[in-house]
């Protein structure tokens, strides 16, 4: 089973593109999903974020979101301290997810893979990526958010530039009909590396 590590910017799309691999019968983790639920529901987790953020890091409904986004993308040392606590998890929880997966590839879409190395354990690596402005737009279509909050984040990501170098594969998401193109091809590329 090979892993395939799916990559990009907030608001490049990668979720987009994730679900286009899906449609090819891919089987994707979404980490960021996967997070959430394991902060939600392992006891660990939680105590381990209280002690971290306080009792105001949960709320009754999970997870206070907006709390913890606020303290994060703002100051770097919670940022490192909270990838400390969650991403170790979240790797476990996708190896075992892994294990019970039947195809060539499975596709783990993450926010943050170059930046804590865990691009070291894909076999290949796809970057999605698209213009700033274009980013920003689909996000304040998206989301509740500013641009503030938007670049407070992307500052505590790698730039595109950085990514694509260290890159197998890119997919420019600008145009969908262009990016599905870019997908197939990418997809197809890969399964036949896996022959050899
Ligand atoms: C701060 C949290 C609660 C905000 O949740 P919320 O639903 O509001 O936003 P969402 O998760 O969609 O994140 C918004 C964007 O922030 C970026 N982002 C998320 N985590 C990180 C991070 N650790 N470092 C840099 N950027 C990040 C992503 O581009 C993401 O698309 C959440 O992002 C979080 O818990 N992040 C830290 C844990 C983590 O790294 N999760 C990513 C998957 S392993
Ligand atoms: N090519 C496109 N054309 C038009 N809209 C798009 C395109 N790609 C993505 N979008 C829209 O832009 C928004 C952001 O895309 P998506 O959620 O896939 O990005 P993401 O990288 O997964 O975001 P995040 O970093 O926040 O997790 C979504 O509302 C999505 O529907």
């Amino acid at each position: 089973m090979k892993i395939v590590g799916l990559t990009g910017g907030i608001g490049s799309g990668k979720t987009t593109v994730a679900k286009m691999f899906k449609d090819l019968g891919v089987p994707i983790y979404i980490a960021d999903d996967e997070a959430k639920k394991l902060m939600n529901e392992s006891p660990v987790l939680r105590d381990e974020i209280i002690q971290l953020f306080g009792d105001s890091a949960y709320l009754n409904e999970g997870l206070n979101r907006p709390f913890i986004a606020n303290i994060i993308f703002r100051d770097k040392t919670y940022l490192d301290k909270m990838n400390a606590i969650v991403h170790p998890k979240v790797s476990e929880h996708f190896d075992k997810w892994v294990l019970k997966q039947k195809a060539p590839y499975v596709i783990k879409e993450v926010a943050i893979l170059f930046e804590n190395g865990g691009h070291q354990s894909c076999d290949f690596v796809i970057s999605v990526t698209a213009p700033k402005d274009l980013k920003i737009k689909r996000l304040l279509n998206r989301d509740d958010t500013t641009i503030e909050k938007i670049e407070n984040i992307m500052k505590n990501q790698w730039s595109d530039e950085e990514k694509i170098k260290l890159s197998d594969f890119v997919v420019f998401n600008t145009v969908l009909e262009e990016t599905y193109t870019q997908v197939l091809k990418i997809h197809k590329e890969i399964l036949g590396n896996l022959k050899f």
